[in-house]
């Protein structure tokens, strides 16, 4: 019997020692994966510069691009000027992913890839270049790494860092073409500014919801971002994905056709959409052109006097980050919020309260508080219904709690609307016996 017992001792040794050394080889192949990633360029000191000289095509080369040095429109000849040119892919979401593969397979000589962030799980539904296994990695490396494997003789140069005008003209100059595949307002503009201090045009893209445009800006002696736009949009119209939401596609679609035109104007074909604008509609299908006014003789940066000669300070022009991360706002005092732990004590207590969120109803179908609600959307905040429904239930729970004051708990997703929509109501209920309060970080901070 004893022998049986030490021989089952044994193997157990033998079993924890080779999962030892299993998870030990795991994280070894985990480690070499890591350090196969493309370096990340994190000061511009260190960024390789295209040797402009090219030379003819190899054999290997005229094999991978047979089938488009077949087209009469870009031969030899047009392959050639692909390899010796450069582009820089400003943002590595969901307009990138799509046109940086495309120019990667098409043999660009040289792309670069600027963007800040890492990869998120919310990114993989329509920035497809991006792995479940890159979460967390920086996107331009990651984006890098993925056309890398399509095509390694393209030079990769992955930018870890935020485009601002402390650096953009000094990256921008090494490139023959810039897209701008970002985000916010600020950055456009300084993108703008810098392409036409520099001389590059500039293929710009955008996709919202099922909504997509394209344009090409300082093409040709047509018109620039400032000739149409003069005046950066107040910042509260501004939507961006994380709070309109975007089908996966449509940036597919965008970044598909920014690669066609860099690939157009860098052969010599010529873009079509300089002094024009594309409207993509997902819902209809429907692709329109519709023409823009011309370069503005008056322009303070392309124009015949401009006024702006250097990089100007974009966040403050247009009054919102160059980021769409920590728009935090900070309008209701401490004690005008609840933090998510005593809101669950509230809950766990069943202190009776009127709760409002402030949501889209789309976001409610996804998920929602334990606790009944009103759903009144933040753009409805004022409307004589929304304010009769919070009224009606502050008075009933009011008969209840007699002469307590009634709590009225605002919640959105992520925590702003919420002040917004708290701030109004306090003033709206004034004359109820309420306690208006809002939940601090939103349904994000009760989901973790
Ligand atoms: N000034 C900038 N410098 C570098 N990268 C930028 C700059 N402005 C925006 N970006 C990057 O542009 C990319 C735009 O991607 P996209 O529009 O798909 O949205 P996202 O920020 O990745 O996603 P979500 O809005 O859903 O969180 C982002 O990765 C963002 O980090
Ligand atoms: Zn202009």
């Amino acid at each position: 019997m004893e022998g049986v017992e030490d021989e089952v001792k044994r193997l157990r040794q033998i079993i924890e020692d080779k999962s030892k050394e299993i998870d030990q080889l795991k994280q070894e192949l985990l480690w070499e994966r890591g350090t196969c990633l493309p370096q990340a360029i994190c000061d511009l000191e260190s960024a390789p510069i295209l040797q402009k000289d090219v030379k003819g095509l190899t054999n290997e080369e005229i094999r991978r691009y047979s089938r488009q040095l077949l087209l009469p429109e870009l031969g030899v000849k047009g392959q050639q000027a692909l390899k010796s040119s450069t582009v820089l892919i400003v943002g590595a979401g969901g307009l990138c992913c799509p046109s940086a593969i495309y120019l990667a397979a098409a043999g660009i000589g040289q792309l670069g890839i600027i963007d800040y962030d890492e990869v998120e799980i919310s990114n993989l539904h329509r920035q497809v270049l991006h792995r479940e296994s890159k979460i967390g990695v920086s996107k331009s490396v990651s984006a890098v790494a993925a056309c890398q494997e399509l095509n390694s003789s393209v030079n990769y140069v992955p930018y870890h860092l935020p485009l601002d005008s402390s650096n953009a003209l000094q990256i921008i100059q090494q490139y023959d073409l810039v897209l701008d595949a970002t985000d916010n307002v600020a950055t456009r503009y300084l993108l703008n500014d810098a392409c036409i201090l520099a001389g590059k045009p500039l293929v710009s893209g955008s996709a919202l919801r099922f909504e997509g445009q394209l344009t090409v800006y300082n093409y040709m002696g047509g018109p620039c971002y400032r000739c149409l736009y003069p005046k950066p949009p107040p910042p509260e119209t501004v939507t961006n994905c994380s709070d309109g939401g975007v089908l996966g596609v449509v940036p597919g679609i965008i970044g598909c056709l920014q690669a066609l035109e860099a690939i157009k104007i860098l052969t010599g074909q010529g873009s079509s959409y300089s002094q024009k604008m594309l409207l993509f509609d997902a819902l209809d299908g429907s692709f329109q052109t519709i023409k823009l006014r011309g370069r503005q003789p008056q322009c303070p940066v392309c124009g015949d006097n401009p006024s702006i000669t250097k990089l100007i300070d974009y966040e403050q022009f247009c009054g919102a980050k160059a980021t769409d991360k920590d728009k935090v706002l900070e309008l209701l005092k401490p004690e005008e919020r609840i933090p998510v732990k005593e809101y669950n004590t509230l809950l766990k207590e069943g202190t009776p309260h009127v709760l409002v969120d402030v949501r889209q109803p789309v976001e409610l179908d996804i998920c929602q508080l334990p606790y009944p609600c009103l759903n009144i959307p933040i753009d409805h905040v004022e409307k004589k219904q929304s304010i009769e429904k919070i009224e009606g239930q502050v008075r009933s729970l009011s008969e209840m709690r007699l002469h307590e004051k009634v709590p009225v708990i605002v919640v959105c997703r992520r925590g702003n609307d919420s002040q917004l929509a708290a701030r109004r109501f306090q003033t709206i209920l004034k004359d109820l016996n309420v306690d208006v309060k809002d939940i601090v970080g939103g349904l994000t901070a009760w989901a973790n």
